[in-house]
């Protein structure tokens, strides 16, 4: 199981910071969107320059130009690209081909999405990692909450990963869907001790798939 550490509104020197604080606790560094749209997609390349073992994820949310968009990332050294689930087949399909391409892989964000048919039609695209993605928005009005995993219940041979606001909290709940990634941001990012916190939520995890 890993775990994603989302670097999101935050300054440049600031995810250095951060990220050199928690890196041994963390497996993924995804370097938020926000962050991209301010810093461009060099910043990635810095990350992976810096931490060339751990898998970068470059939250690049994308949802048209597929092609355009999959080979900045790959080309700056993302391990992951972000894709959104509405997206036009053909957006998806030009992503995963160019992740192919570099051996690489793309995330299809599932946020907004209440259809199960379209996971469906995903998977027979060839997509094999998906996020179920609580957003920030929706963060405001309610709490996270396990029923989102209904959306991929049973659909088999897919990697899940979920996001959105998950603390300490709602980490030990989510625990028992054993997703293959658990993305958390706000909870590490904003931490008075973000070592402590990275710390706190790696151990929890490993204690659930027993790894030391
Ligand atoms: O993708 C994200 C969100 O859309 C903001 O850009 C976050 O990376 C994801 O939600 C994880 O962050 P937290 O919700 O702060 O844990």
């Amino acid at each position: 199981m890993n775990l994603q550490l989302a670097l999101d509104r935050l300054t440049e020197a600031r995810c250095f910071e951060i990220v050199q604080q928690v890196d041994k606790y963390v497996d993924w560094i995804e370097i938020g969107t926000g962050v991209i749209k301010e810093y461009g997609i060099r910043i990635v390349a810095k990350m992976k320059e810096k931490y060339p073992d751990k898998w970068i994820v470059a939250d690049m949310k994308t949802c048209d130009a597929g092609k355009h968009e999959a080979l900045q990332a790959f080309q700056a050294g993302a391990d992951i690209t972000t894709v959104m689930a509405f997206s036009e087949d053909k957006t998806i399909l030009d992503s995963l081909e160019i992740a192919q391409k570099f051996n690489k892989n793309i995330m299809v964000d599932l946020l907004g999405l209440k259809n199960r048919e379209r996971i469906y039609e995903l998977k027979n695209m060839g997509v094999q990692l998906v996020s179920l993605h609580f957003g920030k928005d929706s963060q405001q009005q309610t709490k996270f909450n396990l029923r989102m995993f209904d959306l991929v219940k049973g659909i088999s041979g897919l990697k899940i990963a979920v996001a959105g606001g998950i603390d300490l909290q709602s980490l030990s709940r989510i625990l028992s869907e054993s997703p293959y990634a658990i993305i958390i941001g706000s909870a590490i990012t904003n931490a008075d001790n973000p070592q402590k916190v990275a710390y706190e939520m790696k151990k929890t995890m490993n204690s659930h798939t027993g790894a030391l």
